[in-house]
């Protein structure tokens, strides 16, 4: 379990990733911390990207429905201009942003902004996902998180895709995706 090294301590700035899977529970863990900085009456602003229109266009909503408000935007230099002057910045799916969002997150934390993001840390080849292998290089804080293999019911770290399309990205959820072990998503 995550414990804030500090809620209202001062403004000291500082990066905190939570990687996984699919269904390894980032979502969650986003929305509990950010609910937390709430009842501490900080101030905070949570960002998603637009193109996520999964579940909903403003919420972030996990896989077990639970949900909280967003702001979406389409770059991370909006992040830097929105998230300015709050306690908190979230940031959900952060494997659809451009190169720029770990200079972003730098800049926020820098201003003294506790800054948390969420994302895959691999593609559905196994393969680094977008900026998350930039963030994790930079984290002050890192939680990586598991699910559980759908095939065996081991410890999942990896999102295999049912379907046979090799864009790297395309929404889905059940329907496209399921957790699976190193094992069972090599299928060795
Ligand atoms: N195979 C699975 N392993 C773990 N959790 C699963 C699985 N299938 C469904 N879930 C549900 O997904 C929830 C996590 O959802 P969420 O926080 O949205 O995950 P993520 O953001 O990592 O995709 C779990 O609490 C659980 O209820
Ligand atoms: C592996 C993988 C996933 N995606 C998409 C599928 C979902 O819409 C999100 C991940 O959501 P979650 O909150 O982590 O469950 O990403 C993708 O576009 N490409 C991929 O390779
Ligand atoms: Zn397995």
């Amino acid at each position: 379990m995550f414990i804030e090294p500090s809620l209202t301590g001062g403004r000291r700035g500082w990066i905190e990733v939570i990687c996984g899977s699919m269904f390894s529970g980032k979502t969650e863990e986003l929305i509990r911390r950010m609910k937390r900085a709430r009842i501490a009456n900080l101030s905070l602003e949570i960002f998603k990207p637009a193109m996520d229109t999964r579940y909903d266009e403003m919420n972030i909503v996990s896989h077990d429905e639970s949900k909280i408000l967003s702001t979406p935007v389409d770059s991370s230099q909006q992040i830097l201009l929105l998230g300015q002057g709050m306690d908190v910045v979230g940031i959900d799916e952060a494997q659809f942003f451009d190169a720029e969002l770990p200079n972003v997150c730098d800049q926020l934390a820098l201003s003294g902004i506790r800054v948390i993001v969420a994302g895959l840390d691999m593609n559905f080849q196994g393969e680094p996902f977008g900026p998350i292998p930039h963030l994790l290089a930079k984290a002050d804080y890192i939680t990586k998180l598991h699910a559980i293999c759908v095939v065996c019911g081991n410890i999942a770290t990896f999102s295999y895709r049912k379907s046979s399309s090799t864009h790297t990205i395309l929404l889905g959820e059940k329907d496209l995706y399921e957790p699976r072990c190193r094992h069972c998503f090599y299928n060795k």
